[in-house]
């Protein structure tokens, strides 16, 4: 059993099936749900939290069902919604502790909880400062503390990305690694970008039109290409030089910047590498296995629409 299991999801709104017979299962670790706006991501994550009520088929949330025991369902899972909704009059520490209370902590451990996970998501300092006046990047950590200021088993991140400029959507996607892998909570986080989650998410599913498209370990999706790419030592051009002695060899090899890379046919590929290397009187700097990214898995695949 998955820390999530779906059968036969289905939600109907009146003008658009939002899911449509999505089965699914969940396990504990860091998973991404993947799929362009309107998707379904948010509906799933409403049923999940016992918030909105399936049209048909079930969810299991930690071996609870959402429909019946959305409170203790809500207890053991913390929840960081897509939109803004934090009180911009109220500080940081005020709101965290507010909903650590509202969670069944007793106020002086919410009160220690709360500057811990200030702290965690890099608030310490302005945790006082009303949040109005916080950057977007700011707000999504205060939305993120107060996700997991009841020590939850399970969060539910939902597009916590969003309007995050590069460096911030990296600090925020390293931050949701530490919490998925320091802190043993079971994350599970939403994105409309394919390629965001590939380097946090240990497990992808992908959703399209409520369907379920695709779910892996994100291994597997991008499992190596069978190709390596290799960066050698000489003088300028000495990647065009071996590329070229590679290719009279009956070697595949075409340059990337410059690297080269050879498409390995056998274990004897990578020797021939070697020795033409050596042979050249050249250094060998690396030799790397390319792996494929999830935008090229998908693409290949004829996208997510
Ligand atoms: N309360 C609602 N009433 C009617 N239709 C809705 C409602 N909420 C969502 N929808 C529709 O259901 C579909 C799925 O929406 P949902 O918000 O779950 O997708 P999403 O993948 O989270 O996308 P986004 O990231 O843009 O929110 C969309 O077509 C949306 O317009």
């Amino acid at each position: 059993m998955g820390v999530v299991d779906t059968q036969a999801l289905t939600v109907q709104y009146p003008r658009v099936r939002a899911l449509d017979d999505l089965a699914l299962s969940i396990p504990i670790g860091v998973t991404g749900i993947v799929g362009v706006n309107g998707a379904g991501k948010s509906t799933l994550l409403k049923v999940l939290l016992g918030l909105l009520r399936p049209t048909a088929g079930q969810a299991r949330v930690l071996g609870l069902d959402p429909t019946t025991d959305g409170a203790r369902v809500r207890e053991r899972v913390g929840y960081m919604p897509e939109h803004d909704c934090l009180p911009a009059d109220v500080s940081a520490a005020e709101f965290v502790m507010h909903m650590g209370i509202m969670s069944g902590l007793p106020r002086t451990v919410a009160r220690e909880r709360t500057s811990d996970v200030l702290r965690h998501v890099g608030l310490a300092e302005e945790r006082h400062r009303p949040m109005g006046g916080y950057s977007t990047g700011m707000k999504q950590r205060a939305k993120l503390a107060q996700a997991i200021v009841h020590s939850p088993e399970l969060v539910f991140l939902d597009e916590p990305t969003n309007g995050l400029d590069p460096r911030s959507r990296d600090d925020m996607l390293d931050l949701i690694g530490r919490i998925g892998h320091d802190f043993g909570i079971s994350v599970t986080v939403t994105s409309h970008l394919l390629g965001e989650l590939e380097r946090t998410a240990d497990n992808i599913v992908v959703i399209d039109g409520g369907r379920l498209l695709r779910a892996s370990s994100t291994a597997d999706l991008t499992h190596t290409t069978g190709n390596v790419l290799v960066e050698v030592l000489g003088p300028a051009g000495c990647d065009q030089v071996v590329g070229q002695a590679l290719l009279d060899r009956g070697i595949r090899a075409w340059p990337v910047g410059n690297r080269i890379e050879v498409q390995v046919q056998s274990p004897g590929t990578l020797d021939v590498i070697r020795d033409v290397v050596v042979d050249l009187g050249l250094g060998l700097i690396r030799v790397q296995e390319v792996h494929h990214t999830l935008e090229e898995v998908f693409s290949a695949a004829g996208g997510t629409r």
